[in-house]
């Protein structure tokens, strides 16, 4: 059995979490970790790190980038590997996610679904073919609830497109402010928030009279869910390093 700290536990992540682990054979959550202790979790749930006196093989966290600091002592500390899916991370807290990661192993993904990891690929492959003659738009839409924009995935798929071409393309994020045409080196980033869209990621590839656009959309939290489950047996009993989904889809296909 594989016991899990689960940090966001009172979260809309960390409650499908709890229940799709409740369901699996392999994994349990042993330990929750939130700013406020819940009465109807069947785990203890802590609200400093500090205070956990649970045994735990692996942390899973869905929670917030200011919790950060705090999973990252708690984890070297314990030697306890640690996955990584909240976005909105500076480039600083990304920094010491690699730092830490010679110590421990660390799983960082800004989307834990096969889906997405997938049209990463497939944008890449369109992006070194179409460089020179179209734009690159990435739209993103979420519910009313996300604190962050534009989302990691956006981002994420910015900086894999931007490693796949010659010249780097500069962000530029909505364009309210800017009274100028596009130029040809810049990649758009745009957020949509409502409702209760799960999560939807669309590629635009803009040319002379034609368009191609490569989307996913998640219609479930579950995938989500289901990706990290397997990075908590992926990690588990893993040498100290930096991993993601490139290497969980490649050691389970
Ligand atoms: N990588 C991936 O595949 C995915 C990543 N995410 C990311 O996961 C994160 C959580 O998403 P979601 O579950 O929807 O968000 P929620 O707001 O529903 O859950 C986050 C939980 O973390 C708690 N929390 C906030 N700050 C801290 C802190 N400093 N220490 C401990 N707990 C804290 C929140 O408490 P309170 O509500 O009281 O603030 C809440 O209970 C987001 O960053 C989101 O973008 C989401 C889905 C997929
Ligand atoms: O907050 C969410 O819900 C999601 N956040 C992630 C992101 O910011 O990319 C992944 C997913 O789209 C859901």
């Amino acid at each position: 059995m594989i016991n899990i700290l689960m940090s966001g536990c009172n979260g809309k992540m960390g409650q499908v979490i709890s229940r799709m682990a409740a369901e699996s054979e392999d994994l349990m959550i042993a330990a929750g970790y939130d700013k406020y202790t819940k009465i109807n979790n069947t785990y203890p749930v802590f609200d400093d790190l500090e205070k956990c006196d649970v045994k735990v093989d692996v942390i899973i966290d869905f929670s917030n980038p200011d919790a950060l600091d705090g999973l990252l002592s708690y984890s070297v500390k314990n030697k306890t590997p640690l996955i990584v899916a909240t976005t909105g991370l500076s480039p600083n807290q990304v920094n010491k996610l690699r730092e830490v990661s010679e110590a421990i192993p660390v799983f960082f993904s800004a989307n834990m679904s096969l889906g997405v990891n997938l049209l990463m690929d497939l944008v890449k492959k369109a992006a070194k073919v179409l460089e020179y003659n179209f734009d690159i738009e990435i739209i993103e839409k979420h519910h009313n609830q996300k604190i962050d924009a534009p989302s990691g995935t956006a981002l994420a798929i910015a900086d894999e497109i931007n490693s796949a071409l010659s010249e780097k393309q500069e962000y530029v994020y909505d364009r309210h402010s800017r009274r100028k045409k596009r130029s040809k080196k810049e990649i758009g980033i745009h957020a949509v928030r409502g409702g209760t869209i799960v999560g939807e990621h669309s590629v635009v590839f803009a040319g002379t009279d034609e368009i191609i656009e490569i989307n996913h959309i998640a219609t479930s939290k579950e995938i989500f869910a289901t990706g990290a489950l397997s990075a908590a047996r992926f990690l588990y009993n893993k040498k100290p390093g930096f991993y993601n989904m490139n290497d969980l889809i490649s050691e389970t296909n």
